[in-house]
């Protein structure tokens, strides 16, 4: 899918070694333009990524402490970081590396009131949340092309976004009528274990969580535009995988084909967004390991909802594959690179 870029080079760091710095690692080591890879860690530095990850047993990747950052030049750097962490690294660093891609929630706000009330803690500061660009790739503003600090999405808002943003664009989405149940597996969570992640709280059980107050209703909220949203996630026996279905109500009438055009439209020559035909539907399955997110979508008989669904892998798409899809735009490389890997199934 993609093709190489004569000379471009990139020297990459990645703080963190959870599940999305993980991931990060696994992108990035078989990128085409990735020359350098250097991994930054506050609790594993001095080890090797194969003493923390029996999958990563055989590779030679050192965990450099935080500090080495002042000692190599990067072009790009990932924080897989926590929220609160992320705004610490970006303050001290922002300008350093050429960008930062951070994967938190920290910079994904412009108001910092809105931020401070979701995630109850200090804002960064103003100056950062105005410059940071919001990196959902598909929509991203051509801001994106010369940002120092990119705000990688949420998980929840991608697939969310992603399903409902072609109707909310074209004025079709009535302010206020959006509902967004989302089901997501539990790597989500990252890789420390807690109460509600523990395999017999999860195991054989589904469950809704932080109804109407999770973080993400409100970034789906802020970037969807169309006044309040109902967000219900709920958390569901599989390690990885988002799919969202949600529902609005349409300004005019509309049937499944003309849904369908608008989507099109919409998402003709983006790479990752694979449009079902309608009467197909979306499955995490499909999109596990993958980049890709899957869209469905139905009107109902009378023609005034429309119920769309979308499909990703919350440690790809959802985190680092748009991560290094934002640093693949940035960079002008083309958008598919490192990220041609086709879906695990079954
Ligand atoms: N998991 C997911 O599906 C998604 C996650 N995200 C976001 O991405 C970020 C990373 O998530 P994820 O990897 O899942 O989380 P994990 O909990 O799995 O990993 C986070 C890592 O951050 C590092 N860390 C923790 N505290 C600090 C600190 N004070 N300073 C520096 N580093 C620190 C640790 O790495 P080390 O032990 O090496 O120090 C830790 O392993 C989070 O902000 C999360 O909200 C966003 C979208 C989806
Ligand atoms: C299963 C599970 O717990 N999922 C997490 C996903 C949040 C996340 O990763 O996103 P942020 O970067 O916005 O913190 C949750 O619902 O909080």
């Amino acid at each position: 899918m993609s093709e190489e870029v004569e000379g471009v080079g990139l020297r990459v760091g990645v703080v963190g070694t959870g599940y999305g710095g993980t991931e990060l690692v696994r992108l990035l080591t078989s990128h085409p333009h990735v020359d350098e890879l250097h991994l930054y860690s506050e609790s594993q530095a001095g080890k090797g990524l194969g003493e923390v990850y029996a999958a990563w047993r055989d590779a030679d990747l050192p965990l450099l402490p935080l500090e080495a950052l002042e000692e190599t030049e990067l072009d790009v750097l990932f924080l897989a970081t926590p929220h609160g962490a992320s705004r610490e690294l970006v303050t001290r660093w922002i300008g350093r590396p050429q960008v930062i891609v951070d994967l938190s929630g920290d910079f994904r706000f412009r108001d910092g009131a809105v931020y401070e009330r979701f995630y109850r803690m200090p804002a960064a500061p103003r100056s950062l949340l105005e410059e940071a660009v919001y990196g959902l790739a598909e929509f991203a503003p051509p801001e994106l092309s010369r940002a120092r600090l990119v705000a990688n999405p949420g998980c929840f808002p991608t697939a969310a976004l992603l399903a409902l943003l072609p109707l909310a664009k074209a004025g079709l989405l009535r302010p206020g009528s959006a509902i967004v149940d989302a089901k997501t597996g539990v790597s989500g969570a990252g890789r420390s274990p807690s109460l509600a992640t523990h395999f017999s709280e999860v195991n054989e059980n589904v469950r809704p969580y932080n109804v109407f107050v999770h973080r993400h209703g409100a970034e789906i909220e802020v970037y969807l535009g169309a006044g309040p949203v109902s967000f219900v996630p709920h958390l569901v026996p599989m390690t990885r995988g988002i799919l969202v279905t949600a529902y609005g109500e349409l300004v005019e009438p509309m049937t499944t084909e003309d849904l369908f055009e608008l989507y099109r439209h919409t998402y003709a020559g983006r790479p990752f967004v694979r449009l079902l035909r309608p009467g197909t539907y979306p499955e995490t399955k499909a999109v596990q390991g993958s980049n890709f997110v899957d869209i469905g979508l139905i009107a109902t008989a009378d023609g005034r909802k429309a119920v769309v669904m979308a499909a990703i892998d919350n440690l790809v798409k959802g985190a680092a594959g748009q991560a290094v899809q934002n640093m693949n735009l940035r960079f002008g490389l083309p958008e598919t690179a490192g990220l041609v890997g086709r879906p695990l199934y079954p």
